[in-house]
């Protein structure tokens, strides 16, 4: 049996601690909060974060980091991305020597603009090639509940990523491998900011057409920022790509979609981020994907537009990032 640990009890660490138990490891959670550890550990429940859920009983849980990662031979990490620097410092010196380090997250830091595995092998000082990411159309819920889903697993090392992913499968989960960690990590990142753009004509009341035009001119540009930053294309037509961004802007489960369709009903960016219990990623990675695009001088309409929308600059009911253009002529579809 191999021994995993999950650091961080929130909605997806904890549904990933129960796919990971139920592909028949054994688990290991890192909770902050000792009320939140005591729980997961004695009742088998999150109720929290997964009403409902039962957590398989090769789960257990502990707020006491050192205890969580002793013996594991994979630890995975889903902090919130703007707290997983300050966590992994104080994770720093427990961490086993040699484990694969896996990402969860879908987020860019603030600031240093670097993507989850960057900051993870900078601040745990380790190559890149023992951090890998997990991405795909993972709703958290969905998952706890079983419905049948695949992810991706990437490293620069193929054969890390191979690991994980035999690890990170059972009946109703199943992980595909790339090494375009790239790719993978901004898949995840840029659909989030489609849903929002998303949340917010729903929250306004446009229809499909409108939905459908967004998410269509979102995978042309999630593709273009990928690629230009040294993406594979495919990547994007997959499951961290399209995959996830179908599942991001179609479901209320969405923290994403939750969080743009309160900015479209109105509702002020602080207004939105109080009504929210758990982490919207879209909102704090507004900032360093604008700078990131900006330094390439890649043009993203839908990104700009719902940062003009959060920063009350733009009425929700105006967004249309997909009228936008400067061409006086009709112009060919680019799609990415
Ligand atoms: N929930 C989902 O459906 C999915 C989430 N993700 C990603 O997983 C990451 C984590 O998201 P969720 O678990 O959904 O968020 P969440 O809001 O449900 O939970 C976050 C957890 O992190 C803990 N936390 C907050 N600050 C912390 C700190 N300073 N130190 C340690 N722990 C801290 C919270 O107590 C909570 O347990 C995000 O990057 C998200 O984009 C990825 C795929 C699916
Ligand atoms: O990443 C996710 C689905 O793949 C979860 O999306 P939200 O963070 O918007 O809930």
């Amino acid at each position: 049996m191999v021994d995993v640990a999950v650091l961080g009890a929130g909605s997806w660490g904890t549904t990933f601690g129960k796919v990971l138990a139920d592909g028949g490891a054994r688990v290991t959670m890192w909770a902050r909060r000792p009320e939140a550890a005591r729980e997961i550990a004695e009742s088998r429940r999150n109720t929290r974060y997964l009403p409902g859920i039962t957590l398989p009983a090769t789960l257990t849980a502990t707020a006491d980091a050192a205890e969580a990662v002793a013996g594991a031979e994979q630890v995975y990490l889903a902090v919130p991305s703007q707290q997983l620097r300050a966590t992994l410092a104080s994770l720093l010196p427990v961490l086993p020597p040699d484990a694969p380090l896996v990402s969860l997250m879908k987020g860019v830091e603030a600031g240093t603009r670097l993507r989850m595995s960057e900051v993870i092998a900078e601040a745990a000082g380790v190559p890149a090639s023992r951090v890998a990411v997990v991405s795909g159309p993972n709703l958290a819920l969905e998952i706890a509940q079983e419905h049948p889903t695949a992810a991706v697993v990437s490293c620069v090392d193929i054969e890390v990523a191979k690991a994980v992913a035999r690890v990170a499968r059972n009946d109703y989960f199943h992980s595909f491998v790339n090494d375009d960690v790239i790719g993978t990590e901004f898949g995840g990142v840029l659909k989030n900011l489609v849903a929002v753009a998303i949340g917010i004509v729903d929250g306004v009341g446009y229809g499909e057409n409108t939905k459908a035009s967004i998410i269509t001119r979102g995978l042309a540009e999630l593709t273009a920022f990928a690629v230009a930053h040294g993406a594979q294309r495919e990547t994007m037509q997959g499951l961290a790509g399209l995959g996830d961004l179908i599942a991001t802007c179609s479901s209320p489960l969405s923290r994403n979609f939750t969080a743009g369709r309160l900015l479209g009903l109105g509702y002020s960016r602080q207004d939105v981020v109080a009504r929210m219990n758990q982490v919207a990623e879209g909102l704090s990675s507004i900032a360093p994907v604008a700078e990131l695009a900006a330094a390439r001088g890649i043009p993203m309409p839908i990104l700009e537009q719902v940062r003009l929308v959060i920063d009350e600059a733009m009425d929700p009911r105006d967004i249309a990032p997909h009228l936008t253009t400067d061409d006086a002529e009709p112009t060919l579809e680019m799609l990415s």
